[in-house]
C-alpha cells in the first residue's frame, strides 16, 4: 500500500520538547510588491515618502555628496507640497489611501482567492517605499509558516530603478535573518504572451466604449534618465518590445501606436520622445482624437491618473485637440489577474 503525504504534513513541525524554539514551516508565501505610496497628501507624509524614495541610490545615482544637499536643501522643501496637491486630485477618499495601494491590495486578495486550490500558499502585498514595508510583510509571512517565498516585483519591464530595488530591499530584510526562506523572484514579463494578450483585450474593450475613433494611440511608459540606459539598463528595449508585440497583436501599423516616455524628474535628459511634448505636437499638427494607455504600470496611480488622464488631456485640448481618452491600466481586472496568476503559478511549480 502506498501512503501519500502532502508537503505541508510532511514538513510540519513534529512534537518538540517544551523548551524548543518555535518552528514555523510548511507554507509558501507569494509577495506582490509595487512602488510605494505616501500615507496621506499633507506635507509630513509626503515628505517622509519622497525622502525614502529619492534617497534610494538605485533611483538617483548621483554621488550622495552632491545629491543629499539638493534633496534635503531644495527638493524636500518644495516637492511635498506640489506632489501632495497632485495626489489629492486622485486620492481614494473612501479608504483614505492612494489608488496604487487600493489596486495592489485588490490584486493580492484576488490572487489569494484564485490560488485556494493550493492550501499551502499565502498571498500578501507590500510597497518598496512607504507601508506596508517589504521587511514587515516578509517577517509576517515567515511567522505564518512560509519557508519558501515567491517575490513578485510587479513591473512588466525590468529597470534597476524599480525591479532591482525591490529585490535589494527584500534581500536586505533577509540579511538579518538566521533562518532564511528559499526564494524565487518573478522575472520581468514585457514579452510574455499572457501579458500582451491582456493588454490587447483591455485596449480593445475600452476602445469599443468610446464615441470616437482615435487617430493615434500612445503607449506611455515611465521614463528613466538616458544615462541609466547608456550604462546598461535594459528598460528601454523592454518597453519597445512590449509596444512592438502589442502593435502586431492588435494588427496596427507601428506608426499608429507611438511609444513615449513620461514623468521626467530633474534636469537630466530622459528617454524620449516625451509623452507631454508628443501629445502637444500631435494636437498642433491637427490630430483631433487620441487615446493614451500605460503598459508599464500594472495599476493606475499618480503617474497615470493625474499626469496622463488629467494632465496630458489638458495639454491636448489646450493645443487644439478635441477627443482624448485614457485607457485604464490592467489593475485587478480579469485580464490583469490572468497575467499575475499565470506568472505566479509558473514560479510555484515544484513548490506546491
Ligand atoms: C529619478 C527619479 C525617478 C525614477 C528614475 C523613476 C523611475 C520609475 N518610476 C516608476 C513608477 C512610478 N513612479 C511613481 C512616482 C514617482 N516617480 C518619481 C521619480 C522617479 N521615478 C517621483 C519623484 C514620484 C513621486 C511622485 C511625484 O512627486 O511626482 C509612481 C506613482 C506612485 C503612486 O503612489 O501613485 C509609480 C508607479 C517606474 C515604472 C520607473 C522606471 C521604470
Ligand atoms: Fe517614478
Ligand atoms: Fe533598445
Amino acid at each position: 500500500m502506498t501512503i501519500t503525504i502532502d508537503r505541508e504534513t510532511a514538513r510540519a513541525a513534529g512534537p518538540k520538547p517544551a523548551d524548543h524554539p518555535p518552528v514555523h514551516i510548511g507554507k509558501v508565501g507569494v509577495l506582490l510588491v509595487n512602488l510605494g505610496t505616501p500615507d496621506g497628501t499633507d506635507y509630513g507624509p509626503m515628505r517622509r515618502y519622497l525622502a525614502e524614495f529619492l534617497s534610494d541610490p538605485r533611483v538617483i545615482e548621483w554621488p550622495r555628496a552632491i545629491w543629499y544637499p539638493i534633496l534635503y536643501g531644495i527638493v524636500l522643501n518644495t516637492r511635498p507640497k506640489k506632489s501632495g496637491a497632485a495626489y489629492a486630485k486622485i486620492w481614494n477618499r473612501e479608504r483614505n489611501e492612494s489608488p496604487l495601494r487600493t489596486f495592489t491590495r485588490a490584486q493580492a486578495e484576488k490572487l489569494g482567492q484564485a490560488l485556494t486550490d493550493h492550501g499551502t500558499v499565502i498571498v500578501d502585498w507590500a510597497m518598496r517605499y512607504g507601508k506596508p514595508s517589504i521587511e514587515a510583510v516578509t517577517k509576517s509571512l515567515m511567522e505564518r509558516g512560509c519557508d519558501r517565498i515567491v517575490l513578485f516585483p510587479l513591473y512588466p519591464q525590468y529597470s534597476a530603478t524599480t525591479t532591482a530595488t525591490v529585490n535589494d530591499s527584500f534581500f536586505k530584510a533577509l540579511l538579518a535573518m538566521r533562518f532564511q526562506p528559499a526564494i524565487r523572484t518573478v522575472p520581468a514579463y514585457y514579452d510574455e504572451p499572457v501579458y500582451i494578450e491582456a493588454l490587447a483585450r483591455s485596449i480593445e474593450r475600452h476602445l469599443a466604449t468610446l464615441d470616437f475613433e482615435p487617430e493615434v494611440l500612445i503607449a506611455s511608459y515611465h521614463g528613466i534618465p538616458q544615462s541609466y540606459f547608456r550604462r546598461g539598463d535594459p528598460y528601454h528595449c523592454h518597453c519597445r518590445k512590449t509596444s512592438r508585440l502589442l502593435a502586431r497583436r492588435l494588427g496596427w501599423e507601428e506608426e499608429r501606436l507611438l511609444t513615449c516616455f513620461q514623468s521626467r524628474f530633474g534636469p537630466e535628459e530622459w528617454l524620449q520622445p516625451y509623452t507631454d511634448k508628443t501629445v502637444e505636437r500631435l494636437a498642433r499638427e491637427g490630430v483631433k482624437s487620441i487615446a493614451v494607455f500605460n503598459p508599464g504600470f500594472v495599476s493606475d496611480c499618480l503617474e497615470t491618473l493625474e499626469e496622463i488622464a488629467i494632465g496630458a488631456g489638458e495639454i491636448f485640448h489646450e493645443a487644439g485637440g478635441e477627443n482624448f481618452a485614457h485607457i485604464p491600466c490592467l489593475n485587478d481586472s480579469e485580464e490583469g489577474m490572468a497575467v499575475i496568476e499565470e506568472l505566479v503559478r509558473r514560479e510555484l511549480s515544484g513548490w506546491v
